[in-house]
Parts: structure tokens; C-alpha cells; sequence
């Protein structure tokens, strides 16, 4: 009985950390966490600052050449017990691997429901950065848009070569999967469809076939379709890229990782224009290590921006007025793209099928990951994926406009412990329109636009590197982007009126949101206001520091990703992207992550680059 009985998830926390930490990491991963060097060299080779999605990536592949020496600079620590649970993920946000930031407010058009009208933007500030905080889905986007990219004037990043690296990368683990032309094994991220799910992830697929899509490996030879999420999960566990691409390395003799050191400003000869180190803080002390090949950048599309501004690379009106003397003037933070969809599109059903905290938080769920990596425990929420055409969309060009994220839960399956807190929801809001649903069995849709036309901008709060980034999202600028959304929601409602989820009972939950009572439930005017109240990013910002020829006004980097105007820097992160990838964007981040290392090698003589040398 006693095990059986409704437990909450904070109240867990303690008991799978101990229970992980004995079961798992002491006794059983070969692959244990980083060891920080006992002192830090003057010089390096090669300094990457970050070790996220992109950084962890290029910090292994340049240390596969053995005479470099490389400093990976990571601001965060190590990854916890706790970011190794994937039912756990909404659980990081808020805390210290959490660089907690938020949008400016734009009264009246975008995050009308979240406190002070400010949407949250979680980054991860860990080693292995936002893989550790994120929600696993492993999408690689359509091959139009590196098409599109290489279009723009950035030769060799078409899909073609780009597939090579998703492939270089990957290890995955479902057989049919990997007997594809699409999919590869033995690579360092391990990728796998999760192995737990509910019965609801088939009906998601067969209503999809219901309006008319296939179920097909959306990351094969087209986008277009419904499929079952693979995630970056290893054995049941996150599989972030610090766990994937460092924790194999970390023995290397001529790669030494920082944690907790932040960088706060590249150091850039004034009169040659040479990158010569950077400059960081570690324990309250700010200090300097130099250069000797190159700076790479690779601290994220928010705060890569930022490190090139305090660095004096930026508009020169900007920096001007941070008193920031100008290096090379760019346009750096413009070009900002992120996917934005409708938050708490609700369905509810009759039958016990959806994952509800009184049926999964309990001990025997607990235990059953602890001791064996299996159950709900190991399930990401996010249970299927589709990439659907609106109207505004010719399907024939295999380009979907709408990506639909599934889930067998909603914001108020947690009984409003942490996914209000997570989105800054107004209590009054939370409690009007989810409260009453605490009790049903609910799930959810979340569709998202794909190719917004709207972009925002980051800038500088203030020239002291420890203020966060100004975060202007602008979404909805364009009525375009509004039309898109409003067609993709109804699209959305047409999978609960499919004969695969009526079989449920499955209906739309009908409390209007308040700010939109005014219009017609379910009219398109009520859908466009709702997106502007429960404003949904699921955190892909991209394109602050854009890749593309001089030609381009608004590049940053060229397409060997050298800052423009500086030599001995590159970015090589989410902020290259000319324009964002159509759907969740850490695969395409990684294979940024080979190419930028690939593009390094190749520019310091070591085109070929040998095979990975053996850990230690
Ligand atoms: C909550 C959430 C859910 C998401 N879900 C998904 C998903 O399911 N699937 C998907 O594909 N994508 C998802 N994403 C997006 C995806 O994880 C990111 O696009 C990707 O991780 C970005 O990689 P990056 O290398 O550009 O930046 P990051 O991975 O954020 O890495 C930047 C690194 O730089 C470090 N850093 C920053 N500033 C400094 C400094 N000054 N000094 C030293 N270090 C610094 C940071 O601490 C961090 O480790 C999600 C993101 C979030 C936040």
C-alpha cells in the first residue's frame, strides 16, 4: 500500500539520486564525469568557448589531433543524477544548470499569460549546455534547408554533406532504423526510440494516416509525415553530447575541460585584429589564456552574440553605446529565428491511458528506473512527432510548414507542481483554465511553425558580461506567421477528431483562455489571439551570428565560419544558421559542431583527419 501511494516528483528527487548514484555511476558507467585539469596552461592551440551542443563536439574532434592542445571553457558544471532521467527534464529548468533567462516584454503581442508578459528561455549552463535541459527529440530538419543554405552562398553545406555528419555522429540503436541508408551505428551520440510509451503514441500515427500522411522516418528520405520520437537516449537515459562526445575523451592528454569558468570577452589585438586568447572568470577571479590557432566560439545563439559584442564585434551604434570600442562593425544578434507554436492545446479523454502524476509518480515507477532503465521513468513526454502542410504549403515540395509535438500528458498532469512554474504562467491564468482538468485524463499537441518569417534580435543589457542578453523575439511580426500557426492548430484539433482518438472519447477542453473570450471559441480570430496569450518557443533560438558570403548584409561568420572582419575566430554553434532547420534543431547543431571541426582541420593542414584516437 504504502508503495503504491501517490508520491510527488520534487519528493522523489532525493531518492533517485541516491539510488542512482549507487546503482549506476559508481559501480556500473565506464564512462564517468570530466576531470578539471589541476592547472590551466598559458596557451593553447585552440580555445572553444562553451561545451554545449556544438562546443563538446569540436572540443573531441580537435583533440583527435594529437599534437593540439585544446581548453574547453564551459561556464555550467557537470551534469547531475537527476538531468540523466528523462521524465525528469522539466525539472532542471530553474536551477543552477539553467541560465534562467527571459524575453523583454512586448505588451500585446507575444507571452500575455506568463508573469510581467515575459516568456522563460532556458539554456543549459552545464557541460554538454542545452542537450542536458532539453526534451531529446532527435530531428534532423529537411534536407531543403541546407539546400537552402548552401543557395545563400555557403558551398558545401548542402544536405548531401551535411548527411555525412549527421552520420559520422550517430549510433542508432533501433535495427530497422539502422539498415537504412539514413542511419549509422558506432558513432559517439547514441540515438533510439524511447522505450517506454503509451498506447496513445499508435493511435497519434494511425490518425495520421487517417488525414492522410504516412508513418515514415522523418529523418530519412522525406520530412513529411508522422513518426515515433527518436530521442538522444542511451540505455534509458539522457544521452546529452557532454556524456556523448566528452566523457569518452576526457582522458586525452591534450584536452583539458574548465567548469565553472565564464568567459567574458575574446581578446582581440585592436591594430591586427587577431583573436590572442580569452579572458574568464573561475572562482570570483577573472583571468586570461591565450591562443595560439584560434578562439571558437560555441556558447549558444544568445550568449555567442553576446561574447562578440562585449569583444567589439557588433553594430557599431550598439557598442557605441555601451562604450564599447568598435573591432569589426556587424550585424551581430540580428537574424534571430525560434520556433514559436500555441501552449496548452488540451484534449481530453475517458480512458486511463495518459501519463498522470498519481499513476506515475509513485516508488514502484521509481525503482522500476533505478534498477532497471525501463518505464515511464525513461520516457522524454514527448511521444510522437509530425510534420504536417498547411494550405499556405505546397506539399510537393516536401517542405512542411507545421510540426506537431504529442504528448499523453498536458501542463496539468503535474497537478501544477512544475510545468506552470517552468513557463511563468500567471497563477490566475494556470488556475481558470488547467486546475479544473487536474483530475482527467488529458493530452496534448503542440504545433509549432517551422519557418517563421518574423525574426528578433539580442543585444547587449549593459557592457558588464555577468548582465544577461537582451532577448527581443518579435514573434508574430509578420501576419504570415500568425496565419500559418492559426491553420496548424486546426490541423492539430483534426487528430483528436480522428476515428483513432474518438475511440477514446477524445474532445477539445473548452475553457476559453481568459484574455480571448471575447472572440468565438474555435474561431481562427480566437486561435490568433490564444497564440498570443499562451505563446509556446520550444527554445530553438538560431541565426544570431549568421553564416553566409560577404555579399551577405547580414553574415557574421563566412562559410568556413571565420568572423568577418577578425582572424583566429570562428562561431560554430546555433547562431550560424542562415535560417533556422525545419524542426528541432540539436542534430543539426551537432553536425555543425563535425563540419566546424572538419572546416578547422582542413585550414590547418590536417585535411584528412585521422581516426579518433583511443580514450587516454
Ligand atoms: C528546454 C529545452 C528543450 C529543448 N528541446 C529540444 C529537443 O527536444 N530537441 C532538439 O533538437 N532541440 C531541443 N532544444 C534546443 C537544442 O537543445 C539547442 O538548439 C542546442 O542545444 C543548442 O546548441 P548550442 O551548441 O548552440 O548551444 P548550447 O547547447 O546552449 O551550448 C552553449 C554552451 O555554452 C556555455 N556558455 C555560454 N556562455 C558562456 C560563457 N560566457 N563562457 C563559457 N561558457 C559559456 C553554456 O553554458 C552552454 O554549455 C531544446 C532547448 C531547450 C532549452
Amino acid at each position: 500500500m504504502v508503495f503504491a501511494s501517490m508520491t510527488s516528483l520534487l519528493g522523489m528527487i532525493p531518492l533517485l539520486a541516491i539510488g542512482m548514484n549507487y546503482y549506476r555511476y559508481q559501480y556500473a558507467d565506464p564512462e564517468n564525469k570530466v576531470l578539471e585539469p589541476q592547472y590551466v596552461k598559458r596557451q593553447y592551440d585552440f580555445i572553444v568557448v562553451g561545451g554545449g551542443s556544438a562546443g563538446a563536439v569540436i572540443a573531441n574532434r580537435l583533440s583527435e589531433v594529437r599534437n593540439w592542445s585544446v581548453l574547453l571553457l564551459e561556464a555550467g558544471g557537470d551534469e547531475t543524477e537527476i538531468s540523466d532521467v528523462p521524465a525528469l527534464a522539466g525539472y532542471i529548468q530553474l536551477t543552477d544548470l539553467d541560465w534562467k533567462y527571459q524575453t523583454i516584454p512586448a505588451p500585446g503581442k507575444y507571452c500575455q499569460a506568463m508573469k510581467g508578459d515575459r516568456c522563460n528561455w532556458p539554456r543549459g549552463k552545464v557541460l554538454g549546455g542545452s542537450s542536458v535541459l532539453n526534451a531529446m527529440v532527435y530531428v534532423r530538419g529537411s534536407k531543403n534547408d541546407y539546400n537552402k543554405w548552401a543557395e545563400l552562398g555557403n558551398p558545401g553545406w548542402d544536405y548531401p554533406n551535411m548527411l555525412k555528419y549527421f552520420l559520422k555522429s550517430e549510433d542508432v540503436r533501433n535495427p530497422y532504423l539502422a539498415s537504412t541508408n539514413y542511419h549509422e551505428t558506432g558513432g559517439y551520440l547514441t540515438v533510439q526510440e524511447s522505450p517506454w510509451r503509451t498506447p496513445l503514441s499508435i493511435a497519434f500515427l494511425q490518425a495520421g494516416m487517417e488525414m492522410g500522411y504516412e508513418n515514415r522516418d522523418i529523418n530519412g528520405a522525406k520530412q513529411t509525415g508522422f513518426m515515433l520520437t527518436q530521442s538522444t537516449i542511451r540505455r534509458g537515459s539522457r544521452c546529452s553530447t557532454g556524456k556523448a562526445f566528452i566523457r569518452p575523451v576526457r582522458l586525452r592528454k591534450n584536452l583539458d575541460v574548465l567548469l565553472h569558468a565564464e568567459a567574458t570577452r575574446v581578446l582581440i589585438d585592436p591594430k591586427t585584429k587577431r583573436a590572442m586568447g580569452v579572458e574568464y572568470i573561475k572562482n570570483g577571479r577573472t583571468q586570461v589564456v591565450q591562443a595560439r590557432n584560434e578562439v571558437v566560439l560555441s556558447a549558444g545563439a544568445l550568449n555567442s552574440p553576446k561574447l562578440l559584442m562585449l569583444s567589439g564585434i557588433g553594430l557599431a551604434d550598439h557598442l557605441g553605446e555601451h562604450n564599447i570600442p568598435v573591432i569589426s562593425d556587424l550585424p551581430v544578434g540580428n537574424n534571430m529565428q525560434d520556433h514559436v507554436g500555441l501552449g496548452g492545446l488540451t484534449f481530453v479523454i475517458d480512458a486511463p491511458l495518459t501519463v498522470t502524476r498519481s499513476r506515475f509518480q509513485t516508488i514502484p515507477v521509481a525503482m522500476e528506473y533505478i534498477m532497471r532503465e525501463r518505464g515511464p521513468m525513461s520516457f522524454s513526454g514527448v511521444e510522437g512527432v509530425a510534420f504536417v502542410n498547411t494550405k499556405y504549403q505546397d506539399p510537393a515540395e516536401d517542405w512542411p510548414d507545421i510540426q506537431f509535438h504529442f504528448l499523453p500528458s498536458s501542463i496539468a498532469s503535474d497537478a501544477g507542481e512544475q510545468i506552470r512554474k517552468i513557463l511563468n504562467l500567471r497563477d490566475g491564468f494556470y488556475n481558470t483554465v488547467y486546475k479544473p482538468l487536474q483530475q482527467s485524463e488529458t493530452w496534448s499537441i503542440l504545433p509549432l511553425l517551422l519557418r517563421p518569417k518574423s525574426t528578433g534580435f539580442v543585444r547587449l543589457n549593459s557592457r558588464n558580461p555577468t548582465q544577461p542578453p537582451k532577448i527581443i523575439p518579435n514573434y508574430f511580426a509578420h501576419q504570415i506567421d500568425v496565419d500559418v500557426l492559426v491553420e496548424g492548430i486546426k490541423m492539430a484539433i483534426n487528430v483528436s477528431n480522428s476515428q483513432a482518438f474518438q475511440r477514446f472519447g477524445s474532445r477539445l477542453h473548452n475553457i476559453p483562455l481568459p484574455g480571448c473570450r471575447h472572440h468565438q471559441f474555435e474561431s481562427d480570430e480566437y486561435w490568433a489571439c490564444c497564440i498570443k496569450q499562451f505563446t509556446f518557443t520550444i527554445y530553438h533560438p538560431s541565426g544570431t551570428c549568421r553564416m553566409g558570403p560577404a555579399s551577405d548584409p547580414m553574415a557574421v561568420v563566412d562559410p568556413r565560419l571565420r568572423v568577418y572582419g577578425v582572424t583566429g575566430l570562428r562561431v560554430a554553434d546555433a547562431s550560424i544558421m542562415p535560417t533556422i532547420v525545419n524542426g528541432n534543431p540539436n542534430a543539426g547543431v551537432i553536425a555543425i559542431g563535425e563540419k566546424a571541426s572538419d572546416l578547422i582541420k582542413e585550414d590547418w593542414g590536417m585535411r584528412r583527419a585521422p581516426p579518433p584516437a583511443a580514450a587516454g
